[in-house]
């Protein structure tokens, strides 16, 4: 298991303005992000856009996507609920987003769950996303391109386990891959850090990893050649607005709604002194 080095810490300072700067933007900006996205996450997904300045649109039928995808600011992939039915629009909405230059991002929850879903999520790395985000069993089976261990959609290995599975799976693909968990490990192949940021709490709320997806797709879409950083960033607000949120909360339903409300009133102040960005070795 690979550790967070304490020299990172003076790296926090670095990114902490960073990831405020983002923040700025996607609330200045308002990115219009396409969501194909399970049924389970719709409503948490789009209200965590929206509550970070986002503008979400969940629009996902084969017929919409040329007049639609092409003018998106950034797409967000997530096979929760996955059918062969909507495989086709998730591969066309992936090559329009390619061919447009549209960053995207692949959720693929429980990956090695079943062999469809596997395959289906290979396919979907083939189309090379920006960014893949997942749990860490999640990742380790997309890694090894086999069926894992994981209970359904929720993870059996910490992410700091997943770091090695993180960087084969980057240098093979080309996309940054973020394993979420205690520490979220963010990965390029050959830069791995690590965002400290969240609480254990988040576990218990259901879409919670999907929405992070989506609000990763809102930062990389404000800078797209920075996706890297920004899917740090994302990943760190998510967690500071959570963190903050769980001091009303008393359980994951009262979470739920004040990590919404702590997204949306989320100062710099808070983003500079909470955000926890650190190197990993
Ligand atoms: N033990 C933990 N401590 C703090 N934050 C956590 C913990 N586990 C997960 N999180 C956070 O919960 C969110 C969802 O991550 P995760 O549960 O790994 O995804 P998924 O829901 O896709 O399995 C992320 O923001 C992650 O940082
Ligand atoms: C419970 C469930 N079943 C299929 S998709 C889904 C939601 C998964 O959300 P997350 O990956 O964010 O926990
Ligand atoms: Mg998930």
């Amino acid at each position: 298991m690979e550790e967070v080095t304490s020299e990172g810490e003076a790296e926090a300072i670095e990114w902490a303005p960073l990831a405020w700067s983002l923040l700025s933007r996607v609330r200045q900006q308002s990115p219009l992000i396409q969501c194909i996205t399970n049924f389970v996450s719709m409503d948490l997904v789009a209200n965590v856009l929206l509550s970070a300045g986002a503008s979400p649109a969940m629009i996902h039928s084969l017929e919409e996507l040329p007049d639609f995808t092409p003018n998106v600011d950034a797409l967000c992939l997530n096979v929760g609920t996955l059918s062969s039915d909507w495989l086709p629009a998730m591969k066309a909405a992936a090559c329009l987003a390619g061919q447009f230059g549209k960053p995207w991002i692949l959720d693929p929850v429980a990956a090695g769950a079943t062999a469809f879903r596997l395959k289906a999520c290979l396919e979907l790395v083939d189309l090379k996303p920006t960014v893949i985000r997942g749990n860490g069993s999640e990742i380790i089976a997309l890694s090894n391109a086999s069926m894992g261990t994981a209970k359904g959609v929720d993870s059996s290995h910490n992410s700091m386990d997943a770091v090695d599975a993180a960087k084969s799976l980057a240098l093979l693909s080309g996309s940054v891959v973020a394993v979420t968990g205690a520490v979220d490990v963010i990965t390029d192949g050959n830069r791995v850090i690590g965002a400290a940021n969240g609480v254990p709490l988040l576990q218990k709320i259901t879409a919670s990893g999907c929405s992070v997806s989506a609000l990763i797709a809102a930062f990389v879409a404000v800078d797209p050649k920075l996706a890297f950083e920004a899917t740090a960033s994302a990943l760190s607000v998510f967690g500071v607005a959570a963190e903050m949120g769980m001091e009303m909360a008393k359980g994951p339903a009262l979470l739920r709604v004040h990590l919404i409300d702590c997204l949306y009133n989320i100062d710099e102040t808070s983003v500079l002194s909470r955000s926890k960005i650190t190197s990993i070795k």
